[in-house]
């Protein structure tokens, strides 16, 4: 399909709108025209019958015809241009009926064809070429007519087109200025609405830019706070929680060996070992410098499944080998603190976190490159209770 003008646009946009406005005026124009066979028969005796079959025979199954069309699966513009075509067939049936009668009264009635005029531009308002073309066609019609009407004279003609003449061009203005106002507050509302569009899509993109770590592709500590406001808010008592904090060891030593460049490198790697080992719906965030934390939330986060992710994230990191001249192992190697809870309705994440961090302090000091546990959130030092890698085999 090609590309679809805007004005082709609009008027799909607004086939509906148009349409119910469209079959509203038409029941009422017909309403009007008919019911002046009325107005013939008692201005104009002379024509009964000749109203009576034109408007009978011609016109009134054109509107059935008209209704009809309506309901085709066509454009607004055809049927617009079908109902401008049907009016301006009436208006001519109209002075055909006049031309019929030998009663002076008709001159006065004539006036009423100016009418004709006025739906096709400022009652009907079709589209302006449709209004433009119509209506000087009617023009045309009457101002051929009135010379045959019986008793006209010239100062008649330029007495009604005085009125004609003004009445054509005054509507014919207005309804350019309804089409083109029509036009440009639909374009408004459209480029409005694009631009709503694209803000949505720029504030949703800011958002989610804002909650990832520009260096790893992790959730940031933003992030952690969101996921934190919905733990509260969503809380679920039957849930457990892990935490899982990971520390680069001996950091500050890569980077002044090898340079913050490729240090950086470096936490890309890890971060990378980090993500793969861990579910999708798992939080796993850069929570500081050379620190990451992962938070699992399900009904089967026991310790000894917690201990495991954080032994394999460990055991991969070693894996990836990245050299790490002045230490002990010679590659990089993490050291990580583990705290499982049960997940209440008043679950903070501080106290887990804190207690990750006992037990990764403890990993730290007892050597680095391992896996320690701390069940207590409370943070309470009597009770920490520390795991070593071995126990982890026996824990699981
Ligand atoms: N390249 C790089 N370095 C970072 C970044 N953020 C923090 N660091 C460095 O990470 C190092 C952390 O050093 P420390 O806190 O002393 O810890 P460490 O040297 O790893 O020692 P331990 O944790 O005790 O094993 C510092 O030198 C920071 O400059 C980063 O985004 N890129």
């Amino acid at each position: 399909m090609g590309a679809m003008t805007v004005r082709e646009k609009y008027d799909i946009d607004r086939h509906d709108e148009r349409l119910k406005t469209l079959r509203l005026l038409t029941k009422l124009l017909a309403f009007f025209y008919f019911s002046y066979t009325l107005v013939d028969i008692y201005l104009l005796p002379d024509i009964t019958l000749r109203s009576l079959l034109l408007r009978g025979c011609v016109m009134l199954p054109l509107t059935f015809f008209l209704f009809a069309y309506y309901n085709r699966p066509v454009s607004i513009r055809r049927k617009e241009l079908a109902a401008v075509l049907v009016i301006t067939l009436s208006a001519v049936v109209w002075c055909a009926i006049l031309l019929g009668s030998e009663n002076e009264r008709v001159l006065s009635y004539f006036y009423a064809g100016l009418v004709f005029l006025m739906v096709l531009t400022i009652v009907l308002t079709p589209p302006f070429e449709q209004s433009l073309y119509s209506s000087l066609f009617v023009f045309a019609c009457l101002y051929s007519s009135i010379w045959f009407l019986s008793g006209s004279t010239s100062f008649y003609v330029i007495n009604h087109l005085s009125l004609g003449v003004p009445v054509l061009v005054l509507t014919l203005m207005a309804n350019y200025r309804f089409s083109a106002e029509s036009l440009r507050l639909y374009l408004e509302n459209v480029s409005v609405e694009q631009l709503r569009e694209e803000l949505a899509a720029r504030n949703a993109e800011l958002e989610r830019i804002s909650h990832i770590d520009p260096l790893t592709g992790l959730t940031n500590r933003r992030g952690l706070a969101r996921y934190a406001d919905d733990l509260q808010q969503h809380p679920n008592a039957q849930h457990c929680i892990a935490a899982i904090l990971i520390d680069v060891d001996h950091f500050k030593a890569f980077n002044d060996f090898y340079g913050h460049s490729e240090g950086d490198n470096c936490l890309r790697d890890v971060a990378n070992a980090i993500r793969d080992a861990c579910r999708p719906d798992d939080v796993v965030c850069r929570f500081g410098g050379e620190e990451f934390l992962i938070l699992r939330s399900d009904n089967s986060s026991h310790t000894r499944h917690a201990l495991a992710l954080a032994e394999e994230i460990r055991v991969k990191v070693m894996e990836l080998a990245i050299p790490h001249q002045p230490t002990q192992e010679m590659r990089v190697t993490i050291s990580v603190g583990v705290c499982v809870a049960a997940l209440g309705t008043d679950t903070e994440l501080s106290p887990l976190i804190k207690a990750a961090d006992t037990a990764l302090y403890e990993a730290k000091r007892e050597g680095r490159n391992r896996v320690r546990v701390n069940n207590q959130p409370d943070n309470d030092a009597h009770h920490l209770s520390t795991l070593s890698v071995s126990n982890i085999n026996t824990a699981l």
